[in-house]
């Protein structure tokens, strides 16, 4: 089996998604295959980014020493790693709570068994400028267990969201998410948004870990 390119891995306090503020273990991997206006972990992304590589039993080992229970595997873009599957399924196996934060382009339909972990998706607004990128077939895997996440930064983008939250029924099918790119948007806006639209069933969500540390820290 290959080793895995891991840029970081740490322990905090999910600051993101429907186990915010719980525990959790984070592996952060190398590569993203999309752009994003504002992605916070471009040192994640770039070719030349450093990274060590760890196989799924030194992943398994760094969890189990660490004795926590909820795993993220994030990035860059997670499920773009070589032989992915074979570690979501290792730590399944071994009792851990597997989310995955997955930006929205990559077919998931393939992770989707009996036993599988949660996904994170993004929708990528217009000002992302990825919105092309997306694989819209995705939704139909989704449950109330998942969350589709829209990270916006203007009107433009909450108007989007509302409108594929609409055209997917996906306050029906999973949990929706709504996120500020961070500096880029008055939280309140999304709120008066929410409001206006009676956008019931929805959850506006700040990174809490951007509140907690500095919004530049690494590994937190
Ligand atoms: C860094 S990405 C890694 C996982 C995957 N590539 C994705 O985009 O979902 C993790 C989450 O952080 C969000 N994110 C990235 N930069 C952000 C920013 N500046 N403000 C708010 N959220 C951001 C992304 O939209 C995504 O939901
Ligand atoms: N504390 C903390 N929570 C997070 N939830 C999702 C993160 C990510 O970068 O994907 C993240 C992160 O980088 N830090
Ligand atoms: S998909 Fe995720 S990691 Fe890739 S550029 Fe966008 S926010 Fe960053
Ligand atoms: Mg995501």
């Amino acid at each position: 089996m290959n080793n895995y390119k891991v840029v970081e891995k740490f322990i905090s306090i999910n600051g993101e998604g429907s186990r915010a503020g719980q525990l959790a273990a984070f592996i952060r991997f190398h590569y993203c295959n999309l752009n994003c206006s504002y992605c916070d972990t471009r040192y994640a992304n770039d070719s030349n980014s450093n990274y060590e590589l760890l196989s799924a039993q030194n992943i398994l080992d760094y969890l189990k020493a660490n004795k926590v229970v909820n795993v993220t595997l994030t990035g860059g873009e997670p499920l773009l790693q070589q032989n992915i599957d074979y570690l979501i399924d290792l730590l399944l196996k071994n009792g851990f709570s597997v989310e995955i934060e997955t930006n929205g382009s990559i077919d998931i339909k393939p992770f989707i068994k009996e036993t599988r972990p949660i996904f994170t998706l993004d929708y990528k607004v217009p000002s992302s400028t990825m919105e092309n990128e997306m694989c819209l077939n995705n939704y139909q895997y989704l449950t109330k267990n998942d969350v589709v996440k829209f990270v916006v930064s203007n009107l433009s983008d909450l108007n989007k969201a509302k409108e594929i939250i609409d055209t997917y029924d996906l306050v029906n099918r999973t949990k929706v998410y709504f996120s500020p790119v961070f500096g880029k948007i008055e939280p309140r806006m999304i709120v008066d948004y929410m409001v206006k639209h009676h956008l019931n069933g929805i959850n506006m969500q700040l990174q809490m870990h951007k509140f907690i540390w500095d919004v530049n820290q690494r590994g937190v």
